[in-house]
């Protein structure tokens, strides 16, 4: 299993689900240079500063109410009270796992990622590892949880495929008519007082999920059709989206023996992972005989999906189907999410709005479609997704494991440590980016240099290096082409107090996304 012990009592749960929140991933490696490495001046580890565990109960005690200092502090707050107490660099320890590292500098943020190495490594969610290496060994190169040489080939197979913008662009057109289905549905889900109802975000989670199944596995799904019966294989899939990640957070954090007998939640969580790779397996050899059937003149004449280039560069199905898995673990919640809070933040930021809706009345002439030139052309729509990444980001910081002994800020960080890069916390520091609690997407955009943070590794929402985020484009994909559609059709209104986020495995609102849209 991965460091993170599982059995955590519920205090140490805060500190942990911060660590599981951060857990999913451009090509920049340099060697390190030699004041990285750690020196025999390098202060030793133990003296990094953080708060000091007691005999027996470690750092628990510090979460029980009444008692601890760190009691009724969210998992989205911590990384923040601990920089704000301890600095910058900040040791975490006595909560039954190995000690976590938060990082909250961006200089530090850049050595971490400066010598991670061809490999960098990143605790697997261990429960999701356990099924793979258990019942699905065929799949177990998996990117969400294999580390080292195997998830170097494999995240190379999916480099050539899905992260080619020649490749993306093919998919304008698709994403396109899953939004305009989703638009067509909303003016169906508002009320009299054209308000969206309660339950919007899982109407969001089909939309991304239409979106990146069709990716993942050439296939309309129907996630967005009006009948759509919630006990078929399809109206199943959002609900079983959620068991597997509400499952995956008890089994990481919960005292549970599950690895030594079944638990129910255990159970829960193999069922709707073993719905999912039966689905994608079924889908995925349809594909592959549909391949087997072309002529080579069909296959050289043809646009070619994604999946299709996946098995035909890969000549395994089993490589499609562990694709299809990890867009879809990672692909769903993430953009519903991300795609919401920009929602709410124009909806809340009017002028910010009506700048965005203006670029799409000049850029966007009646009738003409949606093209990626189009999109291209959308510079503040985009510095406006940018922006929502950066101060309301559905992932609130990166995992690594360090590859060898650094020197960080004059303390010595052994080989194996695991550290997060708070790169929240940085995002909502005035010491790092002017004006930090302001939405204001025209930071982005040439010229504003002075609103601009004091370096390119505060905002890195999607991770860095190698092990970046593999859907980072078709993520903007969608966020772009739905975020243009809607907002040239609607104005957005928030008539409510400011709604409650929680940091699950991602940040997400807790209460209901109660966005009115009036038709322009
Ligand atoms: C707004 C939406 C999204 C955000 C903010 C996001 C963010 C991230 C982050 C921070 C990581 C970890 C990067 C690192 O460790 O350096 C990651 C990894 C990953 N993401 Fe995303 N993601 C999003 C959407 C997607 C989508 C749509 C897909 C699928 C198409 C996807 C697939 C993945 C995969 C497979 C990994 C693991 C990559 C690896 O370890 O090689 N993500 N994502």
């Amino acid at each position: 299993m991965g460091t993170l012990a599982r059995g955590l009592t519920a205090p140490a749960r805060c500190a942990n689900q911060q660590i599981l929140a951060v857990r999913l991933r451009s090509t920049i490696t340099v060697s390190p240079t030699l004041d990285e490495a750690a020196t025999p001046d390098s202060r030793p580890f133990s003296e990094v500063p953080g708060p000091k565990p007691v005999p027996i109960f470690g750092n628990i005690w510090r979460f029980i109410p009444g008692i601890g200092d760190l009691a009724g502090i969210t998992p989205y707050d911590l990384p923040g009270e601990l920089v704000r107490r301890y600095g910058p660099v900040v040791k975490l320890e006595g909560l039954f796992t190995t000690p976590r590292l938060f990082v909250a500098d961006p200089e530090c943020v850049q050595q971490v990622f400066r010598t991670e190495g061809q490999w960098p490594i990143r605790e697997g969610i261990s429960s999701i590892d356990y099924y793979y290496k258990h019942y699905r060994k065929n799949l177990e190169f998996s990117l969400g949880t294999a580390n080292g040489e195997m998830w170097q080939k494999f995240r190379s197979t999916v480099n050539q495929v899905a992260m080619q913008p020649r490749n993306v662009k093919v998919y304008v057109e698709p994403i396109d008519a899953v939004s305009e289905q989703f638009i067509q549905r909303i003016q169906s889900l508002r009320d009299e007082n054209l308000q969206l109802p309660d339950d919007f975000l899982t109407e969001m989670k089909k939309w991304a999920g239409e979106s990146i199944t069709y990716v993942a596995l050439d296939t309309r799904l129907g996630l967005l059709e009006d009948n759509l019966d919630p006990q078929s294989e399809t109206g199943r899939i959002i609900g079983l989206v959620q068991d597997v990640f509400e499952s995956m957070a008890k089994l990481e954090f919960g005292l549970s023996p599950w690895k030594l007998v079944s638990t129910p939640t255990w159970r829960k969580l193999k069922f709707a992972m073993d719905v999912f790779t039966e689905m994608a397996t079924k889908r995925v050899d349809d594909v592959a005989l549909r391949l087997a059937k072309m002529s080579k003149e069909e296959l050289e004449s043809r646009q070619l999906s994604v999946l299709e280039r996946l098995l035909i560069n890969s000549k395994d199905p089993a490589k499609g189907v562990a694709f299809a898995l990890d867009m879809m673990l990672a692909g769903i919640d993430t953009t519903a999410n991300q795609t919401s809070f920009l929602l709410y933040l124009l909806a809340t930021n009017p002028d910010q709005q009506r700048t965005l809706q203006a670029e799409l009345d000049r850029e966007w002439a009646p009738g003409a479609p949606l093209t990626a030139a189009l999109l291209e052309r959308l510079k503040y729509t985009r510095a406006a997704i940018k922006e929502s990444l950066r101060l309301m980001p559905v992932v609130t910081g990166i995992l690594r494991t360090s590859n060898q002994d650094l020197n960080m800020k004059g303390y010595h960080i052994p080989k194996g440590t695991t550290t997060i890069c708070s790169t929240y916390v940085m995002c909502k520091s005035k010491e790092f980016v002017p004006r930090p609690d302001d939405f204001l997407p025209e930071r982005w955009l040439p010229g504003n240099e002075s609103l601009k943070p004091t370096s390119p590794f505060v905002n890195i929402p999607f991770g860095f290096g190698p092990r970046m985020c593999a859907g980072k484009r078709f993520a903007d994909l969608e966020m772009e082409v739905l975020c243009a559609k809607l907002l040239r059709k609607y104005s957005l209104e928030w008539h409510h107090p400011k709604p409650e986020v929680q940091q699950q495995l991602f940040v997400t609102f807790t209460s209901p996304l109660k966005i009115t849209m009036k038709e322009r």
